[in-house]
């Protein structure tokens, strides 16, 4: 983490009826689509609770106005997460990546839980996110941008407003800060107080990657001590041990020639928090005023995105990200024609300023093959700076005959490939990957080294909603892309 900048003002206004939701008087859960009084992004006013007057998909609603009123005044108080100066250190970062100078990684779980945190978690996702950085940024001779889907990643969008099990139907779970998992009407009621208990897990979990960050874990004389034991004895652990020794090489080489080695370039790293903006009276209550500029930050992450089923042009996703700092992602399915992206990116970066927005690609290789051509057409037409991400999972879920969900590294691996090839002949820059993975040793997806199967996914199935890569399956799918960078700017294989 870089200095910092202090934002300090909490959200204004602070009265209970206007930094509250007010259940009566929407935001209505809609499926449509259909229009609001308030579309974004013309020239109507902002502010953090301008979406109210936008349709709000996906959105809880709670029973009580006064528990929901009670839980965001506490919020409306608490420190922020993150400050102005880490936000705006990042933007400059994917800056830089729009001009071709970078590569963005963005990894963690679907969705955190407040069962699963422990530092060790957080520590062992945050070690594959180092050893994967490391293979790329060696592998690409580019600087790699780490993000974390960390310390705030809670809330879920789903395709069903209800689950159906053996005849009873209860609302689906939406996240640990919205209700719970387990299966019955007391846990899947949805309560206010858990944004507050997800807020103080966040707390803690930002200041464990703060300080493995910065403290010493990341130095890069570390590198060996990165591989966690079950990916040591793997086909890619020897190969991210060969890297490492290359490296090491490097660094000796470094050192004899008089470069210090223990200034903080190879002792710590900049590290960022990104999750999805979705529960927006959360995101509402911690967007704060930055004293310095007067710009309002959403200081729940460094970076939000809004997903593929919130980002409806006149709705309360990209109502209320139109008026934050931060850089911003949006989601991108087949269903997003070239037409509306350029709306899109109108509303969510109307000064077209390089870095501020990422356009997050997942369809699937096949559709990607067929779509992605056009998106970029209509984005080097209309001269829009923006960072292409390749989210190479979310359009590959399915189901397996066991009934897990599930995807397929194969799948995977397909759609990163389609990824690069199109950027190949489009002319522009692949910029990143975003995926969700653990440094755990799950059985959540299929294929890869790993060799988990359709039979074997119950022995470790433990996400609270997608699948996740788990560690020796990351680091594979950053070998490939490394390979891939690497043909690109004409360096010999690994
Ligand atoms: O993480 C993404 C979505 O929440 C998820 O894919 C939706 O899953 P569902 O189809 O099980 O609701
Ligand atoms: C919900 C998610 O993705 P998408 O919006 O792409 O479906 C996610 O990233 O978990
Ligand atoms: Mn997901």
């Amino acid at each position: 983490f870089v200095p910092t900048s202090l934002v300090t003002a909490p959200a204004a206004p602070t009265s209970s009826s206007s930094t509250s939701l007010n259940v009566a008087s929407a935001p209505r859960v809609n499926s449509s689509g259909s229009t609001s009084s308030f579309p974004p992004g013309d020239n109507k006013a902002w502010s953090p609770d301008s979406w109210k007057n936008c349709i709000a998909k996906q959105m809880p609603v709670y029973e009580s106005q006064e528990e929901l009123d009670a839980a965001v005044e506490t919020l409306n108080r608490v420190a922020p997460l993150v400050f102005a100066g880490e936000v705006r250190s990042l933007h400059e970062k994917l800056a830089r990546v729009t001009q071709g100078q970078g590569f963005v990684l963005m990894g963690g779980d679907c969705a955190e839980s407040f069962k699963e945190f422990h530092v060790n978690h957080i520590r062992d996702t945050f070690r594959v996110l180092l050893q994967m950085a490391l293979v790329l940024t060696f592998g690409s001779a580019m600087p790699v941008v780490k993000i974390g889907r960390m310390a705030g990643q809670f809330a879920k969008p789903r395709s069903e407003p209800n689950e159906v099990i053996d005849g009873v139907s209860l609302p689906s779970y939406r996240g640990d800060n919205v209700n719970r998992e387990e299966f019955t009407p007391e846990a899947r009621r949805n309560d206010p107080n858990l944004m507050v208990d997800a807020y103080h897990q966040s707390a803690q979990t930002l200041n464990i990657l703060r300080a493995f960050s910065t403290g010493g874990f990341a130095d890069i004389a570390r590198l060996h001590a990165w591989n966690l034991d079950f990916v040591e004895d793997t086909e890619e652990g020897s190969r991210y041990q060969k890297l490492a020794a290359k490296i090491d090489e490097s660094l000796r080489f470094m050192k004899a020639i008089g470069i210090d080695t223990s200034k903080p370039e190879f002792t710590s790293v900049d590290f960022y928090t990104a999750h999805e903006c979705l529960l927006l009276p959360y995101e509402q209550a911690l967007t704060r005023q930055d004293s310095t500029t007067g710009k309002w930050y959403d200081c729940s992450a460094h970076m939000l995105w809004v997903g593929e089923r919130t980002r409806d042009l006149d709705g309360a996703h990209l109502e209320f990200t139109r008026g934050v700092g931060n850089p911003l992602g949006v989601k991108v399915s087949d269903k997003c024609t070239p037409e509306e992206l350029i709306r899109i990116i109108d509303t969510m970066n109307p000064q077209n300023v390089p870095g501020k927005l990422s356009i997050i690609v997942r369809m699937g290789a096949e559709k990607l093959r067929k779509n992605l051509p056009g998106l970029i057409r209509a984005v080097q037409r209309e001269g829009k700076a923006v960072v292409w991400i390749s989210d190479p999972v979310h359009g590959n879920t399915r189901k397996s005959e066991s009934g897990f969900k599930t995807r397929d590294f194969d799948n995977i691996r397909a759609e990163l490939r389609a990824f690069f090839d199109v950027h190949d002949e489009m002319g522009s820059h692949p910029g990143g990957v975003h995926i969700e993975m653990t440094g755990e040793d799950v059985t959540e997806c299929t294929g890869g080294v790993s060799a988990v199967s359709d039979e074997t996914l119950n022995k470790n199935y433990a996400t609270a909603c997608d699948p996740r890569l788990n560690g020796s399956q990351a680091l594979e799918l950053a070998f490939l892309i490394a390979e891939r960078m690497r043909l690109r700017t004409g360096l010999p294989p690994l």
